[in-house]
């Protein structure tokens, strides 16, 4: 087989940031997917109505006249949430999803929440208006070890936080390890996970590749080749609980390549080429549309799209950098080749 055509796809978790920036990192991502899961972590971030509906207006605005590409956006939870502005913005069609980063767990997340269960009745409400809770899973307390942090999240919030919302829509973003594919599979159909390109690809030793990689730096950082194995199985399972989510997570170069690098991992240039090499591997190229187009969708209660994308067969070589607004920013695998092509 040397063409795959999918129903058009759509990325479940971005990073699109603001200003040059997001003008410039857009166009990659409206090339490859229909629709994005926005994230809200800008500087100050994404709390209420009016802000998700000027940010939306601004992505939209920086949109290449010939895309088609809908921002879908997602409200900041903080310790002052209140469910009546939650609920509203998903009933007036600004909020798909809220998103849940605790306190200081990643890129813009001071303003994140401090104690989960003193948001209780937020997720009582979602719950029962059926708006999706999206979940950066890592605790952040200094004293649990860096590459332990999502397990000890699952087992100190996570199952406890689905045990008292047994009916709340909860998606499980970015999984790193064995153990939140256990989870996800142990839990009802309510509960679902992003898997992004990079922890599909690489395992923790690609951080010290013969020297500190900064572009392998990502939140959770990747994990022992056990859990990478789970995640290509769980991805390529045909399970409809794994979608696609890229956390393409753009930060310019010098914050990249600095003495206390950013986290984040750029892959929106070719992320879906990446998944299709994956499930190549894995002998699961029959399951690439549904993991990319159909579960998301289905998950969310939204639409599938229309349109198609066409792979090809064909080599295509990485761009070293790429124009980010005020400076460059390096894309994953960087200077790499990629064995298929995203046509259009
Ligand atoms: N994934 C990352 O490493 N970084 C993300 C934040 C996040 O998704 O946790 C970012 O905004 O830069
Ligand atoms: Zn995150
Ligand atoms: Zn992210």
């Amino acid at each position: 087989m040397d063409t795959i055509t999918i129903r058009r796809p759509d990325d479940w978790h971005l990073h699109l940031r603001d200003g040059a920036t997001m003008a410039a990192v857009l166009p990659f991502t409206a090339r490859q997917f229909a629709r994005a899961i926005v994230m809200p972590n800008l500087a100050p971030p994404v709390t209420s109505v009016d802000a998700a509906r000027a940010y939306r207006e601004r992505i939209v605005a920086a949109l290449p006249d010939d895309a088609e590409f809908t921002p879908l956006m997602t409200c900041y939870l903080t310790d002052d949430t209140q469910p009546g502005e939650v609920a509203r913005g998903f009933e007036e069609g600004v909020f798909t999803a809220a998103k849940l980063y605790p306190a200081n767990a990643t890129t813009n997340s001071a303003h994140g929440v401090s104690e989960v269960r003193h948001l209780d009745p937020v997720f009582a409400c979602m719950a029962e208006i059926g708006m999706p809770l999206l979940v950066h899973g890592e605790v952040t307390d200094s004293d649990v070890d860096i590459f332990d942090r999502e397990a000890v999240f699952i087992e100190r919030v996570l199952a406890p936080l689905v045990e008292r919302h047994p009916a709340l829509k909860l998606v499980f973003e970015h999984i790193t390890t064995e153990d939140a594919v256990c989870f996800v599979e142990s839990a009802g159909v309510n509960v679902g996970a992003t898997i992004t390109p990079q922890h599909l690809e690489i395992n923790r030793n690609a951080i010290f590749a013969g020297g500190i990689r900064p572009h392998a730096y990502c939140l959770p950082v990747a994990k022992r080749e056990k859990h990478r194995l789970a995640l290509r199985k769980a991805a390529t399972s045909g399970s409809p609980k794994y979608f696609l989510g890229t956390d393409s997570a753009p930060h310019h170069r010098h914050l990249k390549e600095t003495s206390c690098g950013c986290a984040g991992i750029f892959n929106a240039p070719h992320a879906l080429e990446v998944y299709a090499s994956v499930f190549e591997e894995e002998n699961a190229l029959d399951r690439l549309e549904a993991f990319a187009s159909e579960n998301g969708p289905r998950f969310y209660g939204l639409p599938l799209n229309e349109g198609t994308a066409t792979l090809v067969r064909e080599d295509v070589t990485v761009a070293e950098e790429v124009s980010g607004g005020e400076a460059p920013i390096v894309p994953y695998r960087a200077g790499e080749t990629l064995r298929w092509r995203l046509k259009n």
